[in-house]
C-alpha cells in the first residue's frame, strides 16, 4: 500500500496514514489503501483492536485539498459521498477502533477520528473542522458526527469559525476521550487498546451496534434491540466463562465465541 502502513501486533491492528510531507492529506489513494488495510485486519482472528494514527507531525490535515481544482458539482459529490461512506465503514466494523491523534486532526482527519470508537489524542494536538475558510463545510460525515458527540451549540460554532482547538479542550467538550503528552501517546494508547482487547469480542461487537444505530432510531426500537441482542451475547462461551470467572475470583479468559 502506497499511502498507509500496517503493523500486526496481536492482539493490536495499527494503521499508520502515511503521507507525512503532505500531513497526511486523504486523496484518492489513501482511502483505497486505508479501507483495504481495515479489511485485511478485520479478516485477522488475532486481531482485536483495530488503531489507527498518522506518521510525522499531524494525524491527518483532511481531505487532499489538491484534488479540488479538478472537482465539478458531479464529481465533487461523489468524493464527498466516498470519503462519507468510508468513514461510515469504519464506524460500523465489528472489532473496536481508537484514533491515536499524534497531532493535527483536521477536517477529514477529524471526521476520520469521529469515525472511531476512541480517541486518544497528544497534549500538543489540535482538532477542527476548517472547511468554511476553504468556502465549503465538512463533507466526510462531520456535520452529522460532531453534533452527535458534542451538541450543537459548540458543533456550531466549530464548523462555522473553523478554528483549531487545542486537546485539553477538545477532551472537556467530550470530543477526545483522554489527552497525553505526545511522549506518553503511544504507550497510553497500547495499554487502552489491550484493556479492550481483553474484554470479549461478541459483547464489544454488539454494544456498537446497538449505540451506533441506536442513536438514529426511536428509543422503544433500541430498547428492543437491547433485550434482543441478551439471547445473543448469552449464548456465547465467553457469558459463560464471565460468569465462572466471577464465582472463581478469578480473571476471564474471553475467546470471542
Ligand atoms: C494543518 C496546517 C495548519 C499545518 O500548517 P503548517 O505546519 O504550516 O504546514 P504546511 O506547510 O501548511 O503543510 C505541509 C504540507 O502539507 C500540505 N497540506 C497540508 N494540509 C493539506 C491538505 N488538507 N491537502 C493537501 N495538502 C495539504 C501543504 O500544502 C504543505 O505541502 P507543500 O508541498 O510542502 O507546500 C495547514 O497545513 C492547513 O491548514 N492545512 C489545511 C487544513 C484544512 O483546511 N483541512 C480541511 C480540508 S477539506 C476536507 O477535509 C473536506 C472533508 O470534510
Amino acid at each position: 500500500m502506497e499511502t498507509v502502513q500496517l503493523k500486526k501486533e496481536p492482539p493490536l491492528g495499527w494503521i499508520y496514514l502515511n503521507r507525512p510531507d503532505k500531513l497526511n492529506a486523504i486523496n484518492e489513494q489513501l482511502m483505497k489503501d486505508l479501507r483495504q488495510a481495515v479489511d485485511e485486519l478485520v479478516a485477522d482472528d488475532q486481531i482485536r483492536v483495530i488503531i489507527i494514527t498518522g506518521q510525522g507531525k499531524a494525524f491527518s490535515a483532511g481531505a487532499d485539498i489538491s484534488q479540488f481544482k479538478t472537482l465539478n458539482g458531479l464529481t465533487a459529490w461523489e468524493f464527498a459521498k466516498k470519503g462519507r461512506e468510508l468513514m461510515d465503514y469504519i464506524e460500523n466494523l465489528p472489532k473496536p477502533t481508537i484514533a491515536m491523534i499524534n497531532g493535527y486532526a483536521l477536517g477529514g482527519g477529524l471526521e476520520l477520528a469521529m469515525a472511531c470508537d476512541i480517541r486518544i489524542a497528544a497534549e500538543e494536538a489540535q482538532v477542527g473542522l476548517p472547511e468554511i475558510t476553504l468556502g465549503i463545510y465538512p463533507g466526510f460525515g462531520g456535520t452529522q458526527r460532531l453534533i452527535r458527540l458534542i451538541g450543537k451549540g459548540k458543533a456550531m460554532e466549530m464548523m462555522m469559525t473553523g478554528d483549531r482547538i487545542p486537546a485539553r479542550e477538545a477532551e472537556r467538550l467530550g470530543l477526545v476521550n483522554k489527552v497525553v503528552p505526545l511522549t506518553e501517546l503511544e504507550k497510553e494508547t497500547r495499554n487502552f487498546a489491550i484493556k479492550l482487547a481483553e474484554k470479549p469480542p461478541v459483547a464489544l461487537k454488539l454494544i456498537k451496534l446497538l449505540v451506533n444505530q441506536g442513536l438514529d432510531i426511536p428509543i422503544l426500537a433500541g430498547l428492543n434491540m437491547e433485550s434482543l441482542g441478551w439471547g445473543v451475547v448469552f449464548s456465547t462461551e465467553d457469558a459463560k466463562e464471565g460468569v465462572n470467572a466471577f464465582f472463581e475470583k478469578r480473571k476471564p479468559n474471553f475467546k470471542g465465541s
